[in-house]
């Protein structure tokens, strides 16, 4: 498994900054014992969740999108590791396992691909790669009864986290069947068609593939759903969907109530908790948008899933801090630690 890169305790504690009379998160959280093998320390660890960081936009360039949803995940570790651990948080609940690096990926193909339609089919194809190496690993998470927190990356992570868990939990006898239901807030339904993997088709994969039972979409945005997945959309039960325009625009029901529709929808079994940062309006992602919600409302979505839904996992994507067409930000690490630790807090005060 070489793709994968654990974290020994000096390479967080490098990044953060220590400061007399506080502690931060990064001087609390835990890692992964120097030498030892991921199944190992994920289950000598008694942290309830397990950060890992998929710093790639291959799925995103298999897409046809633009670059840089692989900046997110550093601008979050420099921000989450300084968070101070408190009465609030504490940070011992929290494995920081490390993050995957697919860059050599990305250079045989630039490198060798020929054309443009080749270089898109030869980004697809590496994203099979990707989904292989994370389910693993999400797989091992849960099997041990704990909960990923997954920082991408593209929105093509998404399979192989529900396939991962859904392997996991059912591995674990949480649940009956390995598969799981889904609530992703996202102004895009993702569910492209089966044309080779990429940030846009996760969730039709996912449902395909049978690890995917019910998938519920919040936030969805009209002018990006093309028609024929909407009749797709539409005519299958098992998918459900609340768009933008219907919350905030034709304020058929607030947005507190699509939450609870989202929960309700997806009842009965384990739910893996999908937030695409190109639902939050003015926030640099993949395909960034000035209309959308705002940051608090995605904070709510994460704290109301954490307490009305079984999670599975917790997958946050598509952020970046610096866009290959040269956009910047520099609040996006911020934005992504507020949005774990909520997720977390919510979860810990049910333990
Ligand atoms: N994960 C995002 N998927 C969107 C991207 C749209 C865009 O780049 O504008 C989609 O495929 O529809």
């Amino acid at each position: 498994m070489p793709y994968l890169h654990l974290f020994k305790k000096e390479d967080i504690l490098s990044l953060v900054r220590i400061r007399r009379y506080e502690t931060k998160l990064g001087e609390r959280v835990q890692t992964v014992l120097s030498g030892a093998q991921f199944r190992d320390a994920i289950a000598d660890s008694d942290a309830d969740f397990v950060v890992l960081g998929i710093p790639e936009d291959i799925g995103v360039k298999a897409n046809e999108g633009v670059g840089g949803t692989n900046t997110a995940w550093n601008a979050f570790l420099q921000s989450f590791l300084n968070i101070q651990s408190n009465d609030f948080l504490d940070g011992r609940e929290i494995l920081m396992a490390g993050y995957f690096d697919f860059s050599s990926l990305v250079d045989v193909i630039e490198i060798n691909a020929f054309n443009y339609e080749e270089k898109i089919d030869a980004y697809r194809h590496a994203v099979n790669t990707i989904d292989d190496t994370v389910e693993q690993y999400i797989h091992e998470i849960t099997q041990q009864k704990k909960i990923p927190i997954i920082i991408g990356g593209g929105h093509n992570n998404a399979y192989p986290c529900i396939k991962g868990a859904a392997k996991g939990w059912y591995k674990a006898g949480i649940i009956d069947l390995p598969q799981i239901n889904v609530v992703n807030l996202d102004a895009h339904a993702d569910y492209r068609a089966m044309e080779g993997r990429h940030s846009g088709n996760a969730f039709r994969y996912a449902e395909e593939d049978g690890y995917l039972e019910k998938y519920c979409i919040l936030g969805l945005h009209e002018n990006y759903i093309s028609q024929n997945i909407w009749m797709d959309i539409v005519n299958n039960p098992f998918i459900d969907c609340i768009t933008y325009e219907d919350i905030f625009l034709h304020e058929k029901r607030s947005f507190q109530q699509a939450l609870a529709h989202a929960a309700a929808f997806t009842e009965g079994g384990l739910c893996g908790i999908e937030l695409d940062v190109d639902a939050i309006e003015n926030t640099l992602s993949s395909a960034g948008s000035p209309s959308g919600i705002s940051p608090i409302h995605a904070r709510q979505y994460l704290n109301f899933m954490a307490w009305n839904t079984r999670p599975a996992y917790l997958h946050i994507c598509e952020a970046a801090t610096r866009m290959e067409d040269g956009r910047q930000s520099n609040t996006t690490g911020k934005l992504l630690s507020y949005l774990v630790s909520d997720f977390v807090k919510a979860m810990l005060a049910q333990f």
